[in-house]
């Protein structure tokens, strides 16, 4: 959806005067709601100009109102995992502070302190409902950006250090480093802290505003919801964003103009961000202010409401046009509604010797951008890099009048400020209202193609689809009526024809008609690679059940005959050799933890613990993943597995392309079992990994074996170290990690 933009007019304050009114809310429709603010021409009384926003609240609106219709409607949402970010945008003086965190009084206080109450108000309802089996928990960053510094406002300001805490970029999101976070019990709890902080942010008196905000505050709520052993979190970003100002309109002394050219800088900036979004530029001037590096417009994910405060006087004419003219701008802007996925708990791993000293966690990801990157966002990336290669992978997509060959009435909003005169009748809907065959973009909680989430595979995968093979053929095509076309110019040049010209023509046909055959080939083997699977399957179930009979002998025969149909399968291989471990040690009939204990000898014990622990964690992995239907168990009974590959079809796309764990969070079972098999330096364990060769596979053991012989060194302890090991890379990383699916 895009990012949804509405305005709010504030009343007049004590010395303003009703003549002096210039603002004006208005409705596109009789019977509508307000969604227009009109403003006269500075050059001509009698020219006035619209703007359209998403809603518009006029003067009277109170506190109560404007949470209840823009912010409310969205605590749903933030529990069922999505971001939420709400600014305040607008001039000095025009009632950003009043809108964000209001008055002391009931009636007066403002989007924060409500949302905090909705927060754990619902919090409340869902340990309620569920019998106390989810727990919700709250967390509270809090921090200002003055004169382009961030400082933490939850600490005193003695701590502050001249030059603020660093900003810091990972995998495209921007984190503050050594940002403090304040578990929250309840209302009364945050209030103490809201009120506490606050006396440490920047403020100071303005000839427009006595309290005036001299910084950007931004406060995360970090909402975490456990359940069992899966987390839930996402997170609520309100932002109070210090006011531009017309220095000659304020009186600013020294210090104050120093403050004031900072928050203009970083307020052009962002108008520059929005400007070169929604021109669709491929540079977007993120970087040239700490604000507009954390606000991160259009590259965050989830909801995204801001609220332009304006003033109704005339003395403000020209920055609130100004104003209206960014944010009316701002709403097209599109921001990807994208759940936080769940987390698995898992005791956190201490640091290992590998890769020098632990890197430190960035301590606080930021208003936009602490989403933990999805599965659904990965895809959704990887759409939108199907569909436009040529582009960057930004996580923004802006709509465009031109993009958009739709009715007139269907446009989304007013993009200029129209006149009186030549104002069009527009109805002022958000596109991602838009009908979906009118929308480009993919819609909500997008969910990736099986054919855009594969990643590259042989040929003789079977991941190729009746669509894609039309797309194929279809190509094809185009590529013989495009030669024919040259060589039909060629023909009717008045030079000689070009030798070449027919051969190529010949050429492409036989291309062609070699493709199509061998696509014919392809659809029928696939039919009988189902076949040949079920064989497989056929032997795997014989090996279970021989297994469990402890007849290992039989059930390692079976396993081996098993191997043909599933080639280079990790855990089959794993299977393999621990049976023959198993059986070389004649430990007979014992379990897997028996086989644990019972093979390390002690000349090889490390190497076996590891082993072991591959042993008992890859099936606990499994286990996993089982009860997470993420992955069918190819063990599974050999009569349903007909209906578990349709099923693991639908799902492939989902779990084989599952995000993998951040590098330094908790690891999934399955970047757990990736990990045990690179730290068992087992040459067959991990030859049998994707994109492991046996070249790959030695130069790792080699490199981990020369790091450390004995137990606890040369431990590759998260997915991040891995990458960093000689050899590895981000790419065969998650090449190995995918193929553990
Ligand atoms: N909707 C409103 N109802 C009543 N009073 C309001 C409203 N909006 C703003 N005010 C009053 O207007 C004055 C300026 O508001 P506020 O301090 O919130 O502006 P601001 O945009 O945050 O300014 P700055 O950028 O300088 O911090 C305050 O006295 C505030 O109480």
């Amino acid at each position: 959806m895009s990012v949804r933009v509405v305005a709010r007019i504030r009343p007049l304050l004590e010395k303003e005067q009703d003549r002096d009114i210039i603002v004006r809310a208005d409705r596109a429709e009789e019977g509508k709601p307000l969604t227009i603010v009109k403003i006269p021409s500075p050059k001509n009384g009698a020219e006035e100009f619209s703007f359209a926003f998403n809603g518009v609240y006029d003067q009277p609106t109170s506190q109560e109102e404007l949470f209840s219709a823009e912010v409310a409607p969205h605590i749903k949402a933030l529990f069922q995992g999505l971001d939420l970010t709400i600014f305040a945008y607008g001039v000095t003086g025009t009632g950003k502070t009043h809108t964000m965190r209001g008055g002391l009084k009931l009636a007066e206080r403002g989007v924060i302190p409500r949302l905090l109450s909705n927060v754990f108000r619902r919090g409340k309802k869902i340990a309620k409902d569920t019998n106390g089996e989810t727990t919700v928990t709250v967390a509270l960053s809090y921090y200002e950006i003055y004169n382009d510094k961030v400082f933490d406002l939850l600490e005193p300001p003695e701590n502050r250090t001249p030059s603020g805490l660093p900003l810091r970029e990972k995998d495209g999101k921007t984190f503050v480093v050594g940002l403090s976070e304040r578990s929250c019990e309840d209302l009364k709890d945050f209030e103490r802290i809201y009120i506490e902080s606050n006396t440490n942010r920047i403020t100071a008196a303005t000839k427009l505003n006595a309290h005036s905000s001299r910084s950007h505050a931004i406060l995360r709520v970090k909402v975490t919801q456990t359940t069992g052993d899966t987390v839930r979190e996402s997170t609520a970003s309100a932002i109070d964003l210090a006011g531009s100002e017309d220095n000659r309109r304020t009186d600013n002394g020294k210090e104050r103009l120093v403050e004031s050219a900072a928050i203009n800088k970083s307020l052009f900036v962002l108008s520059q961000c929005i400007d070169a979004i929604s021109r669709g530029d491929k540079r977007i001037p993120y970087r040239e202010s700490k604000m507009t590096r954390i606000l991160s417009l259009g590259q965050n994910n989830g909801i995204t409401i801001m609220i332009l405060n304006l003033a109704p006087m005339r003395s403000y004419h020209l920055d609130t046009l100004s104003s209206l003219n960014v944010s009316s701008r701002a709403k097209r802007i599109e921001v990807r509604e994208i759940e936080n996925e769940l987390v698995y708990k898992q005791v956190p791993r201490t640091s290992s010797t590998i890769g020098g000293a632990a890197v430190r966690q960035p301590l606080r990801p930021l208003a936009n951008a602490h989403n933990i990157t999805t599965g659904a966002a990965l895809a959704a990336k990887a759409l939108e890099k199907a569909e436009k290669p040529d582009k960057p992978v930004k996580m923004f997509s802006v709509y465009t009048d031109k993009a958009k060959p739709v009715a007139a009435s269907l446009r989304p909003t007013v993009t200029a400020p129209v006149t009186s005169q030549a104002r069009q009748p527009t109805t002022h809907k958000r596109p991602s209202d838009l009908p979906e065959i009118l929308s480009s973009r993919p819609s909500k909680l997008a969910r990736p193609t099986q054919q855009t989430l594969r990643p590259p595979q042989p040929s003789t995968q079977i991941s190729i689809s009746a669509e894609q093979i039309e797309a194929m053929v279809e190509k094809k095509v185009a590529e013989i009526l495009a030669s024919r076309a040259v060589a039909a110019s060629l023909e009717s040049a008045p030079v000689e024809p070009q030798p070449a010209a027919v051969p190529l023509q010949t050429h492409v046909s036989e291309e062609v008609q070699r493709r199509l055959e061998a696509l014919e080939r392809r659809i029928d083997t696939d039919g009988r690679n189902d076949d040949s699977r079920s064989e497989g399957l056929r032997h795997l179930l014989q090996a279970r059940q021989a297994k469990e009979r402890g007849d290992d002998e039989t059930a390692l025969r079976f396993y081996e005959q098993a191997l043909p149909y599933f080639p280079g399968q990790a855990k089959l291989l794993g299977k393999i050799d621990r049976l023959r471990a198993k059986l070389a040690s004649g430990s007979g009939s014992a379990g897997d933890s028996g086989y644990a204990s019972g093979i390390i000898d002690a000349e090889d014990g490390g190497r076996e613990r590891r082993r072991a622990r591959v042993a008992r964690r890859g099936d606990e992995a499994e286990d996993a993943e089982y009860h997470e239907g993420t992955e069918a168990d190819v063990e599974d009974d050999a009569c349903e597995h007909k209906a578990r590959a349709k099923a693991k079809k639908q799902k492939t796309a989902a779990s084989s392309k599952a995000k993998m764990p951040e590098d330094d969070g908790p690891a999934s079972p399955r970047a757990q079992q990736l990990l045990d098999i690179i730290n068992s330096r087992d040459l067959a364990l991990i030859r049998g990994l994707h994109g492991f060769g046996a070249k790959k596979a030695q130069d790792l053991i080699d490199h981990l074996n020369l790091k450390g012989g004995e137990e606890g060194e040369g431990v590759v302890a998260s997915l991040g170290q891995l990458r960093m090991l000689p050899g590895m890379g981000s790419r065969t990383v998650e090449r190995a990690y995918e193929g553990l699916a």
